[in-house]
């Protein structure tokens, strides 16, 4: 691996030489598989090697072909690289009251859904991804991850406080220049430069400062990188203290976990994660409390109340029997489309649903083909699923993968006819409506297996 100089020299500068070497030796080693599994969705698998600061997260012995694994798509599981799973560390610690949390740049979704898994009953999360084809990638494994109180924004940091967005809880995963993703992606070390470094610390900077204004006073905010050098970490840690006012907050570590403080020479508590001293990439983490600098007021939805004279479209009573808790949740029809939002939420969501972006909110419950509502795959992925109302069909692998292909595909003939729930290992994989002679697929066209090929040896979780 050819990393370069300025890099070599910056790195030897921060951990001296013979760390510096370990590291650069460790980046010849392979990258470490981790997943994190998801507890609403228990699937039979053999849980060993657990990441340490992670109840969920686990190391493979081998990496998985997760394309074609029935329980990926399921969202049972999300491979997600272990040391950013440290987040976990600072919600155990400091967020145990319900709280709306927002997590600012959070494509492709690897810590929106543990967030999700993690923050206390009766709470809310924002799930904002600035670029919009990414947006959607989020989308997918926020509906995947099955829990209905999420949102997924595609907006700019600034339009949250504009709009009069308060959070208790806001994670900034902020773009980077990559020095801890070497070795996982060559890509990065080719991206990697000083002038990079110099713009992301300045862009990241601004995120923090536009965003700054919908945190509450006393609310957190998590910090994180995946690059080692100072003024993206440590030097940006203390602006944020210093210029917009907030105190540190510490965390109990373990010191066989074998992360790394403060660079600095400071005292400000921050979490590094090495890759020849933790099994995992490259990552800097610090959480703070805010003591000062604007708080926006909050902004309410204009008025949203339907008049008297305008007739509301016609939701079929079945879609409330299709909910586990219908009493939690508001049925609304736009169009064609019903969803299903949980009440103590509901002017949350009007909120964002006026001023905001929103690519996805709570469950989408089904779409109104004349007088015919077609179940959503939203719903078929969503915890708050009732399986009791649709008549279920056990999938075999090679079904199950023709499935998630989007291939037609026939059933028994005993299999019963309308729409039918297929499980894959008993878990819900989608919807297909039975006519008998087929059944016609109805798994998000844009979510299809693209890869013809089956590999010789496959290796499911
Ligand atoms: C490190 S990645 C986030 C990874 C994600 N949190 C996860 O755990 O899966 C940073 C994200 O910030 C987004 N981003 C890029 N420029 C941004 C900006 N100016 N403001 C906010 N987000 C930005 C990127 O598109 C990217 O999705």
């Amino acid at each position: 691996m050819d990393l370069p100089f300025p890099f070599i020299n910056q790195t030897k500068a921060l951990l001296g030489d013979d760390e510096y070497e370990r590291l650069s030796a460790s980046l010849q080693e392979e990258t470490p598989v981790s997943i994190r599994v998801n507890e609403t969705k228990p699937f039979p698998v053999q849980q060993e090697n657990h990441v340490p600061w992670c109840s969920a997260g686990y190391y493979l012995e081998q990496r998985p072909t997760f394309t074609f694994d029935p329980l990926f798509h399921a969202g049972c599981y999300y491979v997600q690289e272990a040391s950013s799973m440290f987040v976990e560390q600072v919600l155990r610690n400091y967020i145990t009251e319900p709280v709306v949390a927002l997590d600012l740049c959070a494509a492709p979704g690897g810590k929106s859904t543990h967030l999700r898994s993690l923050l206390p009953e009766e709470s809310f999360l924002v799930a904002n991804e600035v670029i919009r084809n990414r947006s959607q990638i989020l989308a997918e494994n926020i509906i995947k991850w099955g829990h209905p109180d999420v949102a997924v924004t595609n907006n700019d940091p600034a339009d949250f406080s504009e709009k009069g967005l308060l959070f208790d809880l806001i994670l900034t995963d902020v773009p980077c220049s990559g020095e801890g993703m070497f070795r996982k992606d060559s890509g990065a070390i080719n991206e990697w430069s000083p002038e990079n470094v110099n713009i992301c610390y300045q862009r990241q900077r601004r995120i923090i400062a536009d965003i700054w204004p919908s945190l509450k006073t006393g609310g957190v905010l998590i910090y994180s990188t995946c690059t080692y050098n100072l003024s993206e970490d440590e030097e940006n840690i203390e602006w944020i203290k210093s210029e917009l006012g907030a105190e540190s907050l510490s965390i109990e570590v373990p010191s066989e976990w074998g992360v790394t403080g403060n660079l600095a020479g400071g005292q400000t508590p921050v979490y590094r994660f090495l890759p020849h001293k933790t099994k995992g990439e490259g990552f800097f983490l610090a959480a703070l409390r805010k003591t000062g600098g604007e708080e926006v007021i909050p902004g309410r939805s204009k008025n949203n109340k339907k008049s008297k004279k305008e007739k509301l479209p016609e939701i079929p009573p079945q879609a409330k029997e299709w909910l586990l808790h219908p009493e939690w949740f508001e049925l609304e029809r736009k169009g064609d489309v019903v969803t299903a939002c949980n009440i103590t939420f509901s002017g949350l969501v009007a909120q964002l649903k006026q001023q905001m972006r929103v690519v996805h909110t709570g469950i989408t419950l089904g779409e109104m083909k004349g007088k015919d509502l077609i179940p959503d795959h939203s719903l078929a992925m969503s915890n708050e699923l009732n399986m009791d109302a649709f008549p279920t069909y056990e999938l075999t692998y090679e079904h199950a993968i023709a499935y998630l292909r989007k291939e037609a595909i026939v059933l028994d003939a005993s299999a019963p006819k309308g729409y039918l729930l297929l499980t894959y290992k008993s878990i819900p994989l989608g919807f297909v409506k039975n006519i008998g002679n087929r059944a016609n697929n109805l798994y998000p066209q844009e979510w299809r297996i693209r890869s013809g090929y089956l590999p010789e040896e496959v290796r499911c979780l």
